[in-house]
């Protein structure tokens, strides 16, 4: 795994550098695969990220969009990461629908969901049970208990190991999220945080060593690249 850590002096220098290789990496791939896949965040975080990358111009139609973990509510709903994604981007360009890979929200049962949703990356990726496909790029944000995706401190979500997609909890509010693993399978996962109040987590993270299932981000180690983006009210302290 290649670790780096970049602290940008706020927010909008950490957004700026953040799209700045998201386009290298998309331009990259295309080049090479004719296909770009990337996992979106939610939350508040990437928002000007997604709108930074509504403004370019880009080859849409090799543009592959997930979502790493996604509120259990319809795709209409203020709190759904669709919608986010949607308004900040999505609906701003001429990306083709069958590239915008949702995650489905709307059986009555969670696990159902996610097993779609599993079955819908295996079928994309072809690839079969137990395989873990790789996206280009994940995008991460994380929360001031040092949750990622819907991977929430000692939830049973953190011990799916053999599955693409499982279902997160969160406060008893269900999540669809990849898995850890999943995750890990990417070529480059991105972290974007900002903010002061993610410091003491980003502690614990960084710390040698701390309880993973306390800490859950922790448990991201990607084979491949693993990138931690943070604005100096985050990440003054850290170094790789
Ligand atoms: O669905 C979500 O909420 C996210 O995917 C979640 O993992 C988010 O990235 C963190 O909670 C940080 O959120 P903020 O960027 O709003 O601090």
């Amino acid at each position: 795994m290649k670790k780096t850590v970049e602290v940008l002096p706020d927010q909008t220098a950490l957004i700026a550098r953040s799209l700045d290789l998201i386009l290298t990496k998309l331009d990259t791939a295309i080049k090479q695969q004719g296909r770009f896949t990337i996992a979106l965040s939610g939350g508040s975080t990437p928002k000007p990220l997604y709108e930074a990358i509504a403004n370019q111009k880009l080859p849409w139609d090799k543009i592959h969009v997930f979502w790493g973990d996604e509120r259990y509510v319809p795709p209409d709903h203020p709190d759904s990461n669709e919608r986010m994604a949607r308004l900040a981007w999505l609906d701003r360009v001429d990306i083709p629908n069958t590239n915008i890979h949702a995650v489905p929200t709307l059986d009555n049962d969670p696990a159902v969901s996610a097993a779609k949703y599993e079955q819908h990356l295996q079928g994309f990726f072809h690839s079969a049970p137990g395989e873990f496909p790789a996206l280009d790029v994940v995008l991460l944000g994380m929360g001031d208990d040092a949750h990622t995706a819907s991977l929430f401190p000692h939830t049973a979500a953190l011990q799916v190991r053999d599955r693409l997609i499982t279902v997160g909890n969160k406060d008893g509010n269900p999540r669809i999220t990849f898995t850890y693993p999943f995750i890990n399978a990417a070529k480059s996962v991105m972290f974007v945080v900002a903010g002061a109040n993610k410091r003491p987590a980003l502690a614990q993270v960084f710390a040698p060593s701390a309880d993973d299932l306390a800490y859950p981000s922790r448990l991201i180690q990607p084979q491949g690249e693993l990138l931690w983006l943070l604005d100096a009210a985050a990440g003054a302290e850290l170094s790789a």
